[in-house]
């Protein structure tokens, strides 16, 4: 059933969702050296193993994806494929997230790179009946000066796809205050702000996001569910919350999907939807990320609706789109 409805996607990261085939073919065209040119073995190496013990673990698996994301070309095919890949189980909307820094190891500039994925991303709106938006991330393993720097070269893709700025990565303890003036020159450009928080280490992380980063959306906060200040602000500056259950499992962020908040912050009214994080990396899709959640929750459609709407009122879409994609559910 959830196959065929159409779905909503906030939370994708482009070089965790990379197929295995398109990773040897563009290793093969470019010269590029791989572990394996083996589907078999590159599964087991980008894919998260069941005893991975917590997010730094499940981090290490992207280095072999963007190993072949360093040219304008392919960064293009993969941002194509993931929106065919989406196109393909009724996802009608999808907000890519991506770290531009990470693709600079050849030479190519910031704006080469956010333009090569909004290329691709355009080309496959052009043939499937899907629309997206770009969300452009600091990696918060990186410099102060590298947040500005993708900062300062997102700001002419505002409104042609760019629509926002993340922080992802590790995730220590009181990270927010050091990224505070490369967030805020976003949010006076006119970026939208959302931040992974509360995923690998406290609410109280998700606190200082919404406080000190302005943040309007968290990736995962899971760990709200532990920090009464902070789940109170969410709840009461509606704060949405890009939930991604099978990643949580993987990273051990909880034990079991009987364990994930989800579902009590939904039941609560807290703003949550549900998204994938990484295709590959987490071996999911989001028909069957929404299947384990329904199953798990015993949800039905109707609570499938208001999980939809929560998702088109918080995308950071024109209200065109928004409109849009409300007629279809
Ligand atoms: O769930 C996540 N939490 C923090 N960082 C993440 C997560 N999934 C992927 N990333 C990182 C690894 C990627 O290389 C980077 C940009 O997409 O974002
Ligand atoms: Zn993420």
């Amino acid at each position: 059933m959830l196959r065929k409805l159409p779905k909503i996607e906030l939370h994708c990261h482009l070089d965790g969702s990379v197929r295995l085939n398109t990773i040897i073919e563009v290793a093969k065209q470019e010269n590029i050296e791989l572990p394996s040119f083996e589907v078999e073995t590159l599964d087991s190496l980008i894919k998260v193993p069941e005893d991975c013990t917590s997010l730094e673990e499940y981090l290490k698996r992207f280095d072999l994806p963007n190993k072949i994301m360093q040219s304008k070309s392919s960064l293009k095919r993969i941002a194509f494929e993931l929106l065919e890949d989406c196109a393909r189980e009724n996802v009608k909307y999808i907000e890519v997230r991506f770290a531009p820094s990470l693709h600079r190891q050849k030479g190519l500039s910031l704006e080469e790179i956010i333009e090569s994925v909004l290329e691709g991303m355009h080309e496959a709106e052009k043939i499937y009946d899907i629309k997206s938006n770009l969300i452009i991330g600091c990696m918060r393993s990186m410099s102060v000066e590298e947040a500005f720097s993708v900062v300062n070269a997102g700001e002419k893709y505002l409104n042609r796809g760019v629509v926002a700025v993340d922080l992802c990565g590790i995730e220590l303890e009181g990270f927010a205050s050091i990224y505070k003036e490369p967030i805020d020159l976003a949010r006076s450009l006119g970026y939208r702000v959302t931040i992974h928080a509360g995923e690998g280490a406290s609410g109280k992380n998700v606190l200082d996001a919404i406080n000190l980063l302005g943040a309007e959306r968290i990736g995962h906060g899971i760990r709200t569910k532990d920090t009464n200040e902070a789940y109170d602000l969410a709840k009461a500056k509606k704060i949405v919350f890009e939930m991604c259950p099978t990643s949580n499992v993987q990273t051990k962020a909880i034990n079991n999907f009987s364990k994930h908040p989800f579902y009590n912050f939904y039941k609560d009214d807290m703003l949550v939807t549900i998204s994938t994080d990484n295709r590959t990396v987490s071996d999911i899709d989001l028909t069957n990320e929404l299947n384990i959640i329904f199953d798990e929750f015993n949800m039905g459609i109707e609570e499938y609706s208001k999980i939809y709407l929560n998702a088109v009122d918080a995308c950071f879409a024109d209200s065109n789109t928004k409109d849009w994609l409300r007629s279809l559910i």
